[in-house]
């Protein structure tokens, strides 16, 4: 029996780091995506190992599943209905199981992904044999969501072969969960991003989950919004490596020296989200409207920005960026956990093919590497019998 699910990866257009302190926040998924496919041996196989490929970094991890029950003795039994947090201790159990893989110092940052991979593969699975192989269009640790895209594609596939979730499979083609499942899938993610995250806020497990666009704070409070304009973002990767976590604390450091002054800050970018989120559904009536609309979105972008600053997540990476894009009198904006990663830049409706050019080439000569990615397609999704 095999499963592939694939979830995509993400935009941030107001709102990151802020939405950890409780403002709104606005995403969008990207139709960039993640895939996990499952595939468990038959009893004639007389296979009892748990293997995890990571196709595009050509590495393979394998435990025997004897091994994996002993470590994590002190877990208890699976059950895939109810998401449950990871404890310290089978951290702990969970990590000396990652060491053994004996993964290459130049990737240790996979470590968090793998340690993630073991705590769904067991909480919904159990102690079971089976080969799980991951590829991903995304890149890693760039602001672009590949540690939610990764969490929500696994919790899927795993959901997909799992009791509670009953599905036709012998459907052709890719199949969208119904909202129990989504919500299921959402939940176990979540658990999955605090491995990787820390102390994520769930925005961008969210809407990998359920694709488009959303508006969204904490505790998971959701709103679905569509975009009443044409949106074109151009997304700009420094390469400058970065780790979401270790931005997401030391911004709640900052928060604990200044409470009184990052509050105010916090308070700005919701009043930017939830602007932001009129601008993108209200009608325009022409292209007035619209261009009326775009300047509106990069003033606020500005304004995001400058509170990200203000926030010590920009990095002078992004700062060349911001520079070489206001000649062209474009509006950008990082974009995730930033510190390095993926900038925004608004490409407004009537700006020139030529100029686009022109930015997309200067901003290349810098060694960054720049995409357009449609924006706010599909969410998570499952196909049986391999991917289509
Ligand atoms: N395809 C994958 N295979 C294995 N591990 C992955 C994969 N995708 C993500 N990860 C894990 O997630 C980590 C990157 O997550 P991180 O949250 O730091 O960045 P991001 O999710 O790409 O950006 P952001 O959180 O700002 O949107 C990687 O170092 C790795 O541990
Ligand atoms: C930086 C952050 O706000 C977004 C990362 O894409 C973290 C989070 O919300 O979990
Ligand atoms: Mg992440």
């Amino acid at each position: 029996m095999e499963v592939t699910a694939r979830a995509p990866g993400k935009i941030i257009l107001a709102g990151e780091h802020a939405v950890v302190h409780g403002s709104t926040a606005v995403a969008a998924s990207i139709d960039l995506y993640t895939y996990v496919s499952l595939h468990f041996p038959t009893d004639s196989d007389n296979n009892d190992t748990l293997k995890l490929q990571l196709k595009d970094m050509a590495l393979e991890f394998s435990w025997p599943v004897g091994r994996i029950k002993e470590a994590l003795s002190g877990l208890g039994s699976c059950d895939a209905s109810s998401p449950t947090s990871c404890s310290p201790e089978i951290i702990k159990s969970i990590a000396a199981l990652v060491e053994e893989q004996n993964i290459p110092e130049v990737k240790i940052g996979l470590a968090a992904g793998v340690s993630a991979f073991l705590w769904l593969y067991t909480s919904i699975q159990g102690y079971k044999a089976a080969k799980v192989v991951i590829t991903s269009e995304l890149p890693l640790g760039s602001g672009l969501g590949s540690s939610a895209a990764l969490c929500v594609s696994l919790s899927a596939a795993l959901l997909a072969l799992s009791d509670p979730v009953k599905l036709d499979l012998s459907h052709q083609g890719w199949l969208t969960f119904g909202e129990t499942e989504l919500e299921l899938a959402n939940k176990w993610a979540f658990e999955g991003e605090k491995i990787i995250h820390g102390k994520p806020s769930g925005i961008d497990n969210t809407v990998s989950t359920y694709g488009n666009m959303i508006k969204f704070r904490l505790g998971g409070d959701l709103t679905r919004i569509k975009s009443n304009m044409p949106l074109k973002m151009l997304i700009t990767n420094t390469k400058v490596g970065r780790n979401t976590k270790a931005l997401v604390a030391s911004v709640s450091e900052r928060t604990v020296r200044h409470p009184s002054a990052m509050s105010s800050v916090f308070n700005a970018v919701d009043s930017i989200s939830n602007e932001l989120a009129t601008i993108i559904q209200s009608p325009a009536s022409n292209d007035l409207a619209v261009t009326e609309k775009e300047e509106t979105l990069e003033e606020l972008m500005e304004m995001n920005q400058g509170l990200l600053q203000c926030m010590g997540v920009s990095h002078a990476s992004i700062e060349t960026v911001l520079r070489t894009t206001l000649k062209y009198k474009l509006a950008s904006k990082l974009t995730g956990a930033g510190g390095g990663g993926c900038v925004l830049t608004l490409l407004p409706t009537l700006l020139s093919g030529t100029v686009v050019d022109k930015v997309i080439a200067e901003l290349e000569s810098c060694g960054f590497q720049c995409l357009i990615a449609g924006i706010g397609g599909k969410g998570l999704e499952v196909c049986f019998g391999g991917s289509s």
